[in-house]
């Protein structure tokens, strides 16, 4: 656990030092907030649309973000153009928004299993969900009900870590606690709020923030690091809430202000 801590505080250090931009393609519900969750760490934002650009933002960054939550026409070929490149010239993070629903949405995360990301970030339904579709599990969990959870997090944790070892890097999944694995570790993250699940786009954001962190340490310690800002700076804002609106307001200024040694202090457990 503490090479993982020093591991934290260096991410969050280095993130300050370098800003580095970790361009999404991603929702229209909650674009903005992934934008300013990302700066609020420390990093940059840059989103695009277009099928051209995605590939040209894996030249100039580190990290991509690639989140499939409200798909349009464009989206099947800007979706796998930028997923590709990335695979071959950066990484990319993955929100599996929604998996199991729509044609678009399965072709392109089907097809995704060719080039995969460097961290899955996700509710346990769409977890266990991508794992059946690329064929890593079996089982009869995973069902889809839109954008949210069905399933617990503790119920992903066989599809997590599976899915983990297959892409050679990290999964996070999120609830109440937080799961993250590489497919070697699993720890549990501990914090936040109730308020998250009754906000759209924490899980949206996270996922921004992953990309952020990995732009400058490996996949499971950019999870853990972005899991646990969330789960800090969610307990913050908390205290200062009078309602959801004012806590997503509490909880950017609470992000915005995070360091290493508040990642640190998170509390976790190795399970
Ligand atoms: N009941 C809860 N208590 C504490 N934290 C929570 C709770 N539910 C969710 N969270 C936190 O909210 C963040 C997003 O997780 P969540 O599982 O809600 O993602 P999601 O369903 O993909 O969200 P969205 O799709 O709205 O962006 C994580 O940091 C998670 O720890
Ligand atoms: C509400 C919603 N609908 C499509 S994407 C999204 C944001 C949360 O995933
Ligand atoms: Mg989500």
């Amino acid at each position: 656990m503490n090479d993982l801590k020093n591991a934290l505080i260096k991410a969050q250090e280095d993130v300050r030092a370098n800003c580095p931009m970790a361009p999404s393609i991603t929702n229209f519900v909650t674009i903005d907030f992934v934008a300013n969750a990302q700066i609020a760490v420390g990093g940059s934002a840059a989103m695009v649309y277009m099928p051209d650009e995605g590939g040209a933002m894996a030249e100039i960054s580190k990290c991509l973000y690639i989140n499939v939550g409200t798909l349009i026409p464009v989206h099947a070929e800007t979706v796998p153009n930028a997923a590709k490149a990335a695979h071959e010239k950066c990484a990319y993070v993955l929100d599996p928004v929604a998996a199991g629903m729509g044609e678009l949405r399965t072709k392109l995360l089907t097809d995704m299993k060719d080039y995969p990301p460097a961290i899955v970030r996700a509710n346990a339904s769409e977890v266990i969900t991508l794992a059946k579709m690329w064929g890593l599990i079996d089982t009869d969990e995973g069902k889809v009900r839109g954008v949210d959870s069905t399933e617990s997090v503790e119920s992903a944790r066989e599809a997590a870590e599976t899915l983990a070892r297959f892409i050679k890097g990290a999964v996070c999944v999120s609830g109440k606690d937080d799961l993250i694995t590489d497919g070697e570790r699993t720890i549990l993250s501990f914090g936040g709020s109730e308020y998250f699940a009754r906000i759209t786009g924490s899980g949206c954001s996270l996922g921004g923030v992953c990309a952020v962190y990995h732009s400058v340490t490996d996949p499971f310690t950019a999870a853990v690091a972005a899991t646990n800002a969330y789960n800090v700076a969610g307990a913050m804002a908390e205290k200062k809430a009078e309602g959801t609106a004012s806590f997503k307001v509490a909880f950017l200024d609470a992000l915005s202000n995070m360091t290493g040694d508040d990642l640190a202090a998170c509390p976790m457990k190795e399970i």
